[in-house]
């Protein structure tokens, strides 16, 4: 049995993930925390994997804990920027048997989505990326469109592509969205809706489009539950569920 700890318990996700954790073979939920919770709550649970689905501001002092007291983690709260994983790095460095995975979204089909964009962007000159969310969400653009677009915009580098095509001079503020590497990145906010992309790409007299939907957050849980079981097993840090998914 694996002991594990969910940080952000009363949130959307951390219910969600508490639930699978407590469904799960070989895994042992020991302790629900929220804000209201002292991190050394952790140790005192013999928490052994800590789940942390919190806030943007709330991950870093939280993932900084667990790695200087020898807690893996499992991390789907969003917000991380280069700088971000380098001091994660660092810290990982003078804990060597620790696991942290950081991943911006653990549903399976998002995972494959943004592999399908890898793989479809050196085909086409034209791209951009549109994420739908439910309004209550912080960040925009959503941690799965900025990996995603710095994934198409990587391939597209290594093919050697130049800009996409954009006559644009013109231009209210925002109307184009934002642009992370080469990608123009759009972001909706609806009631109703939970998790949604869609990945456009533009060609000779053709166009592709790769959508995901999120129908629920019980779509994220198989994942979260694969990340708490192996990333005992994986030292260092693997960022994306795609590297616990042996896809190639
Ligand atoms: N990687 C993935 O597959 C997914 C990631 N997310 C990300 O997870 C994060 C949380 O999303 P939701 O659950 O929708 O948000 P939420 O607002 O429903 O829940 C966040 C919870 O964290 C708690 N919290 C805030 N600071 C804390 C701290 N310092 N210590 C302990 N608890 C703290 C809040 O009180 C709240 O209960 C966001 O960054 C979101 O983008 C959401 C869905 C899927
Ligand atoms: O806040 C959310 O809801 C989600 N956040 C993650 C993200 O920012 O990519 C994953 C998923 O899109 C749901």
């Amino acid at each position: 049995m694996v002991n594990v700890a969910v940080l952000g318990a009363r949130g959307r996700m951390g219910a969600e993930a508490a639930r699978a954790v407590q469904a799960a073979d070989k895994l042992d939920l020991v302790a629900e925390l929220d804000v209201d919770n002292r991190l050394e709550e952790l140790v005192e649970a013999g928490a052994e994997v800590v789940v942390d689905f919190t806030h943007p501001e709330a991950v870093m002092d939280n993932l900084r804990f667990c790695v200087e007291h020898g807690i893996h983690a499992v991390v789907g709260t969003t917000g991380f920027t280069d700088e971000r994983l380098d001091q994660v790095r660092g810290w990982l460095a003078d804990a060597p048997g620790v696991g942290v995975l950081i991943a911006p979204n653990f549903s399976v089909g998002a995972v494959l989505m943004m592999r399908f964009a890898e793989q479809a962007a050196r085909f086409f000159p034209s791209v951009e990326v549109v994420e739908l969310h439910h309004p209550l969400k912080a960040d925009a653009p959503s941690g799965t469109a900025g990996r995603t677009a710095e994934l198409i915009s990587a391939a597209r580098r290594r093919a050697g592509m130049g800009n996409v095509p954009d006559a644009t001079t013109q231009e209210v503020d925002g109307a184009r969205g934002a642009r992370v590497g080469d990608v123009h990145v759009h972001s909706v906010r609806l009631s109703g809706l939970v998790a949604h992309q869609e990945v456009l790409f533009g060609g000779q007299d053709e166009t592709l489009t790769i959508r995901h939907d999120s129908l629920a957050r019980t779509s994220f849980m198989p994942g979260v539950v694969l990340g708490a079981r192996t990333v005992v097993e994986r030292p260092g840090l693997t960022v994306g569920l795609e590297h616990y998914l042996d896809l190639d």
